[in-house]
Order: structure tokens, then C-alpha cells, then sequence
């Protein structure tokens, strides 16, 4: 089958001046290949600086790879010109954190969900009138006739990630890059726009990227997880296995913090991964090392770990493992 989204050993690079002669390569992505199938989510989880914003940017093609290539139905979409990628454009839509940013405050909902299809010349003022109708009605913004007067200061945070999730179903996209969607909606929401994206998955045969720092998140909604460590991917394989049966010892620590809803965690004790005290060079060495429990001297230290296949579709880059 043609992936919808095929990433091969894609690795980011950016420059920064620290110094006025000095100039640091920050690599925040380093040799992912990832494969995403139509119709299926793939959850990209990691925390804070690990490379899920630059791979999510990568996947929408918004930024161009140091090296690799990005391949879309099986085109090479890599170094494609910007004025030949109108229908990746199209097909290919983003939703992202915020809400309050991702809405023009002088459109009214109306307005916002137009725009893209008057951009890529679809239908005319009545059949656009009617798109945009419905798609409020299958993000669940009812009645539809009466959002698409108002405007962006009138609604939740919910509301609003709503709108975006229509403007972006509106142009019948193949897949959605999703980067934390949920993250600044309030809990009593998230569960519903997650929902919400597994209905419209079902409806429309619809891909995810979902890239989210909260694994248990990832663990509901996504078919296949690869949890990402300092640009790496340091597990990878079908989301409630690697849920269940953590692999990596940074997963393990992952998933040991997912705080559970039980009054005998009050005299228990968690342990928590330590923070980073040194940085070490992890182009021949475990880059998780420093933090690790289970690091070896002499193993860890010395071998830069590749993603190994353990169980089947189960990957893991851990030589401890
Ligand atoms: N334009 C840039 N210039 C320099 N460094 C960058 C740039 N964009 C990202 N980085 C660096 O790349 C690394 C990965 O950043 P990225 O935003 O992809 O991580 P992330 O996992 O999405 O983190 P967060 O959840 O905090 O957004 C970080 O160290 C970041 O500082």
C-alpha cells in the first residue's frame, strides 16, 4: 500500500550564533524514517525539545529537511517548488496548539472558512455557503447558520479548535497534522475534539500525525506511536503494545508518570526521570544515557543504539533491551 506520509531518514539541522564567531548546529531532528497509511493516526510523543514541532513543520512540508526525503502517495515532495505543491496544499492540512492564534479575531467564522476554499478555487458563493454549513455541523458548532456570523472572541477554547478542525476538513484533506491539539484546552474538551477526530477519521477515511507530549493521549487515540528522545526515535511500534509493554527505559519513565486516579498513590512514592547534568556526545554514544537507570559503563557509553526490531512491528533502540 502507498503511504500517505513517508519520512526517510530525515535529520534537521539549525544554525544558532552564540557567540559573534561561534556558530552552534542544533540538531533537533536526527535520521527519522516514519511511515503514515491512509486512514491511519500515527502518534509522534515526546517532551519538551525532543523535535515534534520541526518533524510536524517537516511532515507539512513548512520547512525543508538537511537531509532525507519527505515523500507524499509515494512523490518525492523534498525540494518540490512551492508553486507545484498547490495540491499537496490542499490535501495536506495542520491543526495546531493554539487556538487563539491560529484564528484571525477580524474574520467572522464565516469568513475564516471560506478563505481556503476561495484560495484553492472551490465552488461557488452558494455551494461554499453550504460546505462551510456543513462542516460546522460535523464539528458539532450547531446551529451552524448561527456561528458562521460570529466572530473568534465570542467562543471557547474548544469552540475555536472546532472552527480549525472544519477549515482544515473543509479542503478534504488525506491526512491532518495534528501538534498538540488538546494541550490548551480545558479537560472536560479534550476528550470530546479527541472523539471528534476518531469520528471524522471513520467518516473520511482520514490520517493523523498526531505529535503530543502526553502519552496517554497518544495511547487512545493513535494505531502506532513512536516516542521521540532528543530528535531520535527511541521506540516505535503499535500504540498499546508500546503502552503496555514499554521497551525503552524512557518510555518506561513516560508512562510510570501517567498519574492514575487511585487514593493509595498518596503513600506511594514515583520515581521521576532525573533531569540532565551532562550533555554528552550522542553521535557515539546513548543519548539518554545521562538520565538512564539501566546505563551501562563501557556499553552505553560507547554505541550509538539503532532501532532494532524486537517484537513483531515492536522497535526499539536501546542496547540494554
Ligand atoms: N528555528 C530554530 N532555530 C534554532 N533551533 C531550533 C529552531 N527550531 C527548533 N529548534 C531547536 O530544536 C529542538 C527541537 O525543537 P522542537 O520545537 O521541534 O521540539 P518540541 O519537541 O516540539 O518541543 P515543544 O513541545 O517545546 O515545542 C530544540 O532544541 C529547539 O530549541
Amino acid at each position: 500500500m502507498t503511504a500517505a506520509l513517508e519520512l526517510k531518514n530525515i535529520t534537521m539541522e539549525f544554525q544558532s550564533r552564540k557567540h559573534m564567531f561561534r556558530v552552534d548546529v542544533v540538531r533537533a531532528v536526527d535520521d527519522v524514517s516514519l511511515r503514515l497509511n491512509q486512514g491511519e493516526t500515527l502518534g509522534i510523543v515526546g517532551e519538551s525539545g525532543s523535535g515534534k514541532t520541526t518533524l510536524a513543520r517537516i511532515a507539512l512540508r513548512l520547512q525543508k529537511p538537511t537531509s532525507g526525503t519527505i515523500s507524499y502517495l509515494g512523490y518525492d515532495i523534498t525540494f518540490t517548488s512551492e508553486n507545484k505543491l498547490g495540491h499537496f496544499r490542499r490535501k495536506v492540512q495542520g491543526i495546531f496548539q493554539d487556538p487563539f492564534a491560529a484564528l484571525d479575531p477580524f474574520m467572522n467564522i464565516g469568513q475564516i472558512l471560506e478563505e481556503p476554499l476561495i484560495i484553492h478555487h472551490l465552488g461557488n458563493s452558494g455551494e461554499r455557503n453550504s460546505a462551510i454549513e456543513s462542516a460546522l455541523a460535523e464539528v458539532k458548532l450547531n446551529p451552524a447558520r448561527q456561528f458562521v456570523t460570529k466572530y473568534t472572541h465570542l467562543l471557547s477554547g474548544g469552540q475555536r479548535q472546532r472552527v480549525a478542525i472544519a477549515r482544515a476538513l473543509l479542503l478534504k484533506p488525506d491526512y491532518i497534522v495534528a501538534d498538540e491539539p488538546v494541550s490548551m484546552i480545558d479537560a472536560s474538551s479534550r476528550a470530546e475534539i479527541l472523539s471528534l477526530f476518531a469520528e471524522l477519521q471513520n467518516n473520511h477515511n482520514l490520517g493523523f500525525l498526531y505529535i503530543t507530549h502526553d502519552i496517554a493521549t497518544a495511547g487512545y487515540f493513535c494505531r502506532q506511536v513512536a516516542v521521540m528522545y532528543l530528535g531520535r526515535v527511541v521506540e516505535y511500534g503499535p500504540a498499546r503494545e508500546v503502552i503496555c509493554s514499554p521497551k525503552h527505559p524512557y518510555t518506561i519513565n513516560l508512562i510510570a508518570a501517567i498519574p492514575t486516579p487511585d487514593p493509595q498513590n498518596r503513600f506511594r512514592e514515583r520515581s521521576v526521570i532525573p533531569l540532565e547534568t551532562v550533555t554528552v556526545d550522542s553521535e557515539s554514544c546513548c543519548a539518554f544515557m545521562p538520565r538512564c537507570d539501566r546505563a551501562l559503563e563501557g556499553e552505553c557509553d560507547c554505541v550509538k543504539p539503532v532501532l532494532r526490531e524486537i517484537d513483531p512491528g515492536h522497535f526499539v533502540a536501546c542496547t540494554r533491551v
